[in-house]
């Protein structure tokens, strides 16, 4: 593992690390921000994926979340959204292919060589932090748009793992909407039926562990009714005796504009969860 970056940023630490990837088999990036309190202690780890196109680099430099991890003294992993090099498949198009993982393990070829992004994030990336970083094994999860997916699927796949769960904007039932769709097709194939073990509005039926699931959710979002469609996941939730809360937000888009203003209260909400 390699620093590449480090920054100090509000009585912390920002950084950037690369490493080689067992899951993905492939050089990997992620970002980690380590509070003020992590010179003393160990702290809990609110771990953050991100949506279509980005990098480890969106959250760090668009969310703001740095300030409210200092406050709870939380660090934050946020990690790529895909393999990526020249010997990673691609795609021209900007979801599909590098940036646009969709936390799934790949089964298709010739993705599935290197797109193993749930393996990455569940399991090789907390294993890695927990090892190098001063972070207690408490861990949190949340993420936007695909990544808000990854966070709500990861989360419901892993009872116990998580102390909570949140998202912004999330894409809550892939198998049903445009992004989704083409996404699976590709990476799991035709048969629908392999699609459901990615999908929260379908995993959220036969949970044992009903962690709440805390949705922020723009309504001037330009996804909203086409790919996103958060009542999907609301309504499951409901028959299934699942707590969710979704918080429409009035006025507000899919942007990091969105996030910037509602993190604070995502960071505070995973702090409450993880510091009880
Ligand atoms: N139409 C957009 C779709 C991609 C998009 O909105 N990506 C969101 C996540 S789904 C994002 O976070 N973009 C990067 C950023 O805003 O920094 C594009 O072509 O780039």
């Amino acid at each position: 593992m390699e620093r590449i970056e480090r920054r100090a940023c509000f009585g912390g630490w920002q950084e950037v690390h690369r490493h080689r990837s067992k899951a993905v088999d492939g050089e990997m990036r992620f970002a980690i921000y380590l509070p003020p309190q992590a010179a003393q202690g160990n702290v809990p780890v609110l771990y953050w994926l991100s949506g279509l196109t980005c990098t480890e680099q969106n959250f760090i430099t668009k969310a703001g979340a740095q300030r409210y991890a200092a406050e709870h003294g939380l660090a934050i992993v946020a990690c790529d959204t895909s393999p990526r090099g020249e010997q990673v498949a691609d795609h021209d198009a900007y979801d599909l292919g590098q940036g646009a993982g969709f936390y799934v393990n790949a089964t298709v070829a010739p993705w599935s060589q290197h797109y193993r992004m749930y393996d990455y994030v569940a399991h090789e990336l907390p294993a890695l932090i927990e090892q190098h970083f001063p972070v207690t094994k408490k861990r949190a999860i949340s993420g936007h748009s695909m990544g808000g997916h990854g966070a709500l699927t990861i989360a419901l796949k892993n009872p116990g793992r998580y102390s909570s769960v949140s998202a912004f904007s999330p894409i809550v039932a892939p198998s049903r909407v445009p992004w989704g769709e083409k996404a699976f097709a590709a990476y799991l194939g035709s048969d629908r039926e392999t699609w459901r073990a990615y999908d929260a509005a379908e995993l959220v039926k036969t949970a044992n562990e009903k962690l709440p699931l805390l949705i922020d959710q723009g309504d001037a979002d330009e996804f909203l009714h086409t790919q996103l469609q958060p009542g999907l996941l609301q309504e499951a939730a409901k028959a299934a005796g699942h707590p969710c809360e979704l918080r429409m937000r009035v006025g507000y888009d899919h942007s990091y504009y969105f996030i910037a203003s509602f993190i604070g209260e995502h960071v505070a909400y995973h702090a409450a969860a993880m510091h009880p």
